[in-house]
């Protein structure tokens, strides 16, 4: 076990913060209530409830941009007085090879979910975030990242069709099903989810049947009832990518991890 404090773990999305405490390397993460943040991270950042102790050190991914880091720099520095470390997407990271031609536009969210899935499954996986964008990545064996795809999420695609069209609609809160709609409503909902479900089918269908298949984001459990085959919902899996992402650059914080070289 560690004896330092722990590490103060974020992954800023593009509408939600997520936030764990990783007490050491082997430990489950400690995951806190997740934040929305309306476009503004890091006025969340300065909301999150914490604990009075302070962070030994604290991660984070975010896919917010040059202005959006600045802004994250600035919270963390007037609410802890230290500056946070980023995680970054980048050609190869424990054993991990990116498939991009420039792997620093890669979304580090989607890195680190490949380096949690490629710890997970060595042997190649095919790995999904259904978040406000949905996102599908191909691992094969040896760790090459084979590419992936970056597509609407459930909300996403349903705001993307109201938007584009002039039809009324009523309240779309119902639930998702299997199937087809019989009312514009369901008709909706029902193009929204066969999109995110078509999407993750074919991806799962070039990664080929012997890959492990992960899937996190906010969505994943809508989505999980119609997916065919064994995936693996893992909430976590980019806040346990940025553990690795951690370990790996100061191992002492992290003592107890087994890295792959
Ligand atoms: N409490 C909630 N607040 C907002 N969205 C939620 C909530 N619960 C589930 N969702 C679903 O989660 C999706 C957003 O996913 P998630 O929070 O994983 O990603 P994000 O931070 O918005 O963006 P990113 O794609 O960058 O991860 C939305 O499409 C929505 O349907
Ligand atoms: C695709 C999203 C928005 C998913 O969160 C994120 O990974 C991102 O901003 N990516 C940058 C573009 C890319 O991954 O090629
Ligand atoms: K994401």
């Amino acid at each position: 076990m560690s004896v330092s404090s722990p590490m103060l773990l974020l992954d800023i999305g593009n509408s939600r913060v997520k936030a764990a405490w990783a007490d050491d390397a082997e430990a489950p993460l400690r995951m806190l209530p997740t934040e929305p943040h309306d476009a503004d991270p890091a006025g969340a950042l300065a909301r999150l409830t914490l604990p009075p102790q302070a962070p030994a050190q604290i991660w984070i991914s975010h896919v917010l941009g040059a202005a959006g880091e600045a802004a994250l720099d600035a919270a963390v520095e007037s609410r802890w007085r230290f500056r946070p470390q980023y995680a970054r997407a980048v050609a190869a990271q424990q054993g991990l090879r990116s498939a991009y031609v420039e792997p620093v536009r890669l979304g580090v969210d989607r890195w680190l979910a490949m380096l949690a899935a490629y710890h997970l499954a060595p042997a190649g996986a095919v790995v999904v975030d259904a978040g406000t964008a949905l996102t599908t990545d191909v691992i094969g064996a040896d760790g090459e990242h084979r590419g992936g795809t970056i597509g609407v999420g459930l909300l996403t695609a349903q705001r993307a069709v109201l938007g584009a069209t002039r039809f009324a609609t009523r309240d779309l809160s119902a639930g998702y099903d299997g199937g087809l709609g019989r009312d514009t409503e369901t008709c909706v909902r029902q193009g929204a989810m066969l999109a995110c479900l078509g999407a993750i089918d074919r991806a799962a269908a070039l990664a080929g049947p012997d890959s492990a298949r992960f899937i996190t984001g906010g969505d994943a459990t809508q989505l999980l009832p119609y997916l065919t085959g064994p995936w693996q919902h893992r909430p976590l899996l980019v806040l346990e990518g940025l553990r690795w992402c951690a370990a790996a650059a100061s191992p002492a914080a992290l003592a107890g991890g087994a890295l792959h070289d």
